[in-house]
């Protein structure tokens, strides 16, 4: 069931028990693995448009993250078979394990359709042979989804990599790749939790921070906003991806606002306004920084969306701080933009490569 009312059958898979969440549609054909594991997707449903999804299975090296945190998974038809010789485990055993319901038989683009002219709504999937609709329609409008970034950060103080270059990574909701792209150019990579304090990333005596990707809306981030704060008036070398991108224009006093139907897939076209290359991006993302609030004399808009024109990626002018809202580490996704991890090692002059 959708917020606005309509509702749609379908056959369940994975663990199935009642969940309430935000449904949104992902275009991606492949990348499934790392799409379930992607913390950002934390409290929400995915729709995929591909028709066909599992048909490699699931394989435990492909994971972004120690779980598949999403709250559901709706597909038009879960592949019966797991072909893939580096396949662990089925797709529908996989989240059965690890607790995540999932519904195939849906006309899912249909569904995506409905979406992007509503816009992002919330949705509730029960599972069963009858169905009370008016009482699933109360629990759907009292529902409202919280930060999810408590929940996927971690508390365990985890050090990856033994390179030369501290980098002290915020995870709010950190994807693997991005931990591995910064190991692989030489880097030590320390984690923090997404509440520390500017003081405890300081205490590493890092060379750069990391800001990661995370769950939610960024303005419910507030201790987050004030520490950044602090971390850019300090001016050390900075990297910030999509959550973390933006946090750090909240932190300067840009505005954000939450995207009608957000982007999420891997063959969206960013332009780089310094070079007027364009990149194919994989995105992930709701919110959005507002063009229209960004201080001139702080930060230069680099990235826009092509399909859209929204901001994408900002350069900060102490010259220390760059973002994206897309994701350089791509998984799942085309690897045009991970020369960003390179751009990040140069700023802070200890490129190993
Ligand atoms: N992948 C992300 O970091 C997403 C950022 C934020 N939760 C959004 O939806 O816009």
């Amino acid at each position: 069931m959708l917020e606005n009312g309509m509702t749609f059958e379908g056959t369940g898979f994975g663990d199935e028990h009642d969940v309430l969440c935000e449904v949104v549609f992902n275009s991606a054909m492949c990348g499934y693995t790392e799409l379930l594991t992607d913390p950002s997707y934390a409290g929400q449903g995915v729709v995929m448009t591909y028709p066909l999804i599992g048909n490699y299975g699931v394989c435990y090296d492909d994971a972004e993250s120690t779980k598949p945190w999403l709250r559901a998974f709706i597909v038009h038809s879960i592949s019966g078979a797991a072909s893939n010789f580096r396949c662990d485990v089925d797709l529908n055993t996989f989240l059965k394990q690890n607790g995540i319901p999932g519904i195939q038989g849906l006309d899912t683009r249909a569904i995506t359709k409905i979406l992007r002219e509503s816009g992002t709504m919330r949705g509730m999937i029960a599972f069963g042979d009858s169905f009370d609709i008016p009482a699933m329609k109360k629990k759907l409008d009292a529902f409202t989804l919280k930060s999810c970034v408590p929940v996927v950060s971690s508390r365990e103080s985890k050090v990856y990599g033994d390179g030369p270059v501290k980098i002290a990574l915020v995870d709010y909701g950190v994807k693997s790749n991005i931990i591995r792209s910064l190991v692989k150019r030489g880097c030590t990579v320390k984690c923090f939790p997404y509440d520390a304090s500017f003081e405890d990333l300081m205490s590493f005596s890092p060379d750069g921070v990391m800001l990661s990707n995370g769950p939610g809306d960024p303005k419910e981030c507030v201790k987050a906003i004030s520490e950044l704060k602090k971390l850019y008036s300090y001016g050390i070398p900075t990297f910030a991806i999509c959550l973390g991108h933006q946090l750090m224009a909240l932190s300067q006093g840009f505005d954000t606002y939450k995207l009608k139907y957000g982007h999420r897939g891997i063959n969206h076209p960013v332009k780089d306004l310094t070079t007027n290359r364009v990149y194919i991006t994989s995105q992930n993302h709701g919110f959005v920084v507002n063009g229209e609030t960004i201080n001139p004399s702080v930060a230069d808009i680099r990235f826009i969306s092509m399909n859209d024109g929204s901001i994408e990626g900002l350069t900060y002018k102490n010259g220390k701080v760059f973002s994206v809202q897309f994701h350089p580490e791509a998984s799942p996704g085309p690897l045009d933009s991970g020369f960003l991890f390179d751009e990040f090692m140069k700023l802070i002059g200890g490129s190993r490569i």
